[in-house]
């Protein structure tokens, strides 16, 4: 057969499949619906985290090896996210504007399909969801240089919200204009930490260009998108949301540079295998009060990721204390854990159990 033939064969073969592919798509999503209906007689939540994470695995297992894994992943978790808005439409908060690291979070963890709300603070992305405006929202919590945002802390003391979820994102800083053209820079704008974090790149190409600090690195595009003679530098989503060309890509100081943020909602999900806990503690006040709360877990095996303390707002010189637990509450080992410990604090709040996020590659 000719290479043309050949060629119009497959291309045909190929136009088959794919007429195939969006015909099961629309079946999967008229089923997931189905479900959806069922779910809220019952009361049930949308949103099942250990069934998609069954749905993944048995994925990966069917895949011949083909079709490389990463992607397979990625289309078919979003697959499943617009199946769940079939079910509910998704609703999510997130510390905006459009486009900061927070929004490419939630499109992580929910998927182009949701519906989501950038709000100005913290705070309000809490209040968003207690008050059920959102079922969900996606706040900052720990940046693996600048440490604890201490405000998404404090607001799990105010109000009585269960994480459903983490993402770990990296934090990849992006130098972003009009034209794409480094000649063309008067002033670089950036959050403070993504200053600080591409001190030395700027340093070197651009040594007397001055900088100035915005309220986030998605305001800095959006000055940018207004002033030739602006850069900001912020994230590819930014520069893609603002019409922005890319002057360099990656010119953060150091790689690695990750943010971990908690998806919160009404109530935790159920099991998946790999899950965390997250609890506020507060501790007596005398001496291995701490050693005493921390045995429980100790003895158990339980592995303990993070501890941090903060201030309890208007007590001077008392602390609550965060803690992470590898487990779930509903595994019998944590559980018991936990209420050993609960018998040596003065007071344990549960704030969640929920999977593990994948560290990114
Ligand atoms: O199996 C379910 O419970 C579904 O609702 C279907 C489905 C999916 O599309 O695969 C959708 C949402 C849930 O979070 C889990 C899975």
């Amino acid at each position: 057969m000719a290479d043309k033939d050949k060629l119009l064969e497959l291309r045909e073969a190929i136009d088959q499949i794919d007429r195939q592919i969006v015909r099961l798509l629309g079946e999967r999503f008229s089923l997931a619906r189905r479900i959806g209906e069922i779910k809220r007689q019952s009361a049930r939540a949308a949103l099942d985290l250990s069934r998609e994470k069954e749905i993944l695995s048995r994925i990966i297992d069917l895949n011949a090896g083909v079709f490389p894994e990463e992607s397979l992943k990625a289309i078919y978790g979003e697959i499943i996210n617009t199946c769940r808005t079939a079910q509910q439409p998704m609703k999510v908060a997130y510390l905006g504007p459009e486009a900061t690291f927070s929004h490419v979070a939630a499109i992580n963890f929910f998927g182009q399909a949701a519906d989501f709300v950038p709000l100005e603070a913290i705070m309000d992305v809490f209040e968003e969801v207690e008050s059920g405006r959102c079922q969900f929202g996606v706040v900052p919590v720990e940046n693996s240089i600048e440490g604890t945002v201490t405000s998404t802390l404090d607001a799990f003391s105010e109000y009585r919200l269960k994480i459903c979820g983490e993402v770990y994102v990296p934090v990849a800083h992006d130098l972003i204009n009009q034209t794409g053209r480094i000649e063309d820079i008067r002033k670089v704008i950036s959050h403070p930490h993504a200053l600080a974090q591409c001190r030395r790149w700027l340093r070197k190409h651009l040594p007397s260009v001055p900088t100035e600090e915005a309220s986030s690195t998605a305001y800095a595009a959006r000055w940018a998108a207004v002033d030739p003679s602006i850069a900001a530098i912020a994230s590819s989503l930014a520069a893609k949301t603002y019409h922005l060309q890319t002057v360099a890509a990656h010119i953060e100081d150091f790689r690695g540079n990750t943010t971990r943020f908690l998806v919160i909602g009404k109530e935790s999900p159920r099991p998946t295998g790999r899950d965390k806990t997250s609890l506020i503690i507060s501790l007596a006040d005398k001496p291995g009060a701490l050693f005493a709360t921390l045995q429980p877990f100790a003895r158990r095996g339980i592995n303990m990721t993070k501890i941090e303390s903060r201030p309890v707002k208007g007590e001077p010189w008392r602390y609550l204390f965060f803690i992470d637990i590898l487990g779930h509450i509903e595994e019998e080992i944590v559980r018991e854990g936990i209420d050993e410990m609960s018998e040596s604090c003065t007071h344990l709040e549960w704030l969640g159990s929920y999977p593990v996020g994948d560290l990114p590659r």
